[in-house]
């Protein structure tokens, strides 16, 4: 991967492809795609019906012969043709006319931590059939960190915890380099599955895909810890429409095992850190960024869990597509670590 700002500023377009939505950052426009990743496709024809938001709309309504599919997964391209399908609608003529009046267009790309290299050549390909002549591929957790304001290319240690729909990536961060960096795959889908689980097993209740985010602020909002919140579904048994009281204490042990899992990675990044840069995390603590740090309470719970305090980045789902544009618009200024003259 690459972390040459000076190759990056030679970059038209930034993109961020999500398991759960796929972002495209524009030079001098700024943030233009924000959609879910996701294609609507008829398997008689072959044919894409609907992309992002219109194929998200689709998405457990659809008949026997139309399925919308997830050309991303864990942040990793696993159906090349799809996705670069999917991009093409994804970007409307507006970027494409600005594409095509750069024949040479390079453009970055950011990939999970330890992207293993057919990942890599994944997303290279999808650009590149985009018309982009060369890709930079950055990793995710320092765009990340770059787009959450932390002061990455000082020689001072910063923590970011990046909770994703797939993957949570967590990592210390110095002098523009990861010191020390983990990946698990548990993120927000994890989270929701234990609740649709939980509610499937002890209320037999089934939930429709999107019917939880409204759920989310009702079940793990620390202020109603304890309480009880009315929830909405379709009987297991009979299929009709049933509402059921949910104690949301219980819901939250349901997500205590998904959320181990990330509070056992940060420790496991602490304890590989030099002890010079834990004692700076103590004092500044962890920024949570990824569009699950919108979870109600994971701060807090994951501030319990360590004892460091947690800050939720501002618009932590675009942290690291806004960081990536930043960099490929020339406003991060790299630290000079040239050998010292005489
Ligand atoms: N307001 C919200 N409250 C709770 N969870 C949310 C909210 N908004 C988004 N999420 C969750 O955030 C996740 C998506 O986060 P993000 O946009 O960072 O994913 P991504 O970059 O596509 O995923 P990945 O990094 O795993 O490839 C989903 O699991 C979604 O359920």
């Amino acid at each position: 991967m690459t972390l040459s700002l000076e190759q990056l500023t030679r970059c038209t377009v930034a993109v961020d492809l999500g398991a759960s939505r796929t972002r495209v950052y524009l030079r001098d426009s700024g943030l233009v795609v924000d959609e879910p990743s996701l294609a609507a496709v008829n398997c008689r024809t072959g044919s894409l019906i609907a992309v992002g938001t219109l194929a998200g709309g689709m998405a457990g309504r659809t008949p026997g012969h139309i399925r919308v599919v997830r050309p991303i997964s864990g942040g990793t391209v696993v159906d090349i043709d799809m996705a670069q399908r999917m991009l093409r609608f994804l970007v409307n003529d507006k970027i494409r006319r600005a594409w095509r009046r750069k024949p040479m267009l390079r453009a970055a790309v950011c990939l999970p931590h330890d992207a293993e290299p057919i990942a890599q050549r994944a997303a290279v390909e999808v650009l590149t059939a985009l018309g982009a002549r060369r890709v930079e591929l950055v990793d995710a957790l320092i765009a990340a960190a770059v787009g959450c304001g932390l002061p990455v290319e000082q020689p001072e240690a910063t923590m970011i915890v990046m909770c994703g729909a797939a993957s949570t990536q967590i990592a210390v961060l110095s002098l523009g380099s990861i010191v020390a960096a983990e990946k698990v795959q548990v993120g927000g889908d994890a989270i929701d599955y234990a609740v649709i689980q939980h509610l499937r097993s002890e209320h037999e209740l089934m939930l429709p895909s999107q019917g939880l985010h409204p759920l989310h602020l009702a079940l793990f909002d620390p202020a109603r810890m304890g309480t009880e919140a009315e929830v909405r579904g379709r009987d297991v048994a009979t299929g009709l429409s049933r509402t059921v009281l949910v104690n949301t204490a219980h819901v939250r042990e349901a997500v205590h095992t998904p959320l181990t899992a990330v509070i056992d990675a940060i420790g496991r990044v602490l304890r590989e850190c030099p002890p010079d840069l834990v004692a700076d995390l103590a004092e500044r603590g962890v920024m949570l960024a990824g569009g699950s740090a919108m979870l109600p309470g994971l701060d807090m719970m994951i501030e319990q869990a360590t004892g460091m305090v947690v800050r939720i980045a501002d618009k932590p789902d675009v942290c690291a597509v806004m960081g990536l544009g930043a960099m490929i618009e020339g406003k991060v200024r790299p630290m000079h670590l040239d050998p010292l003259a005489g």
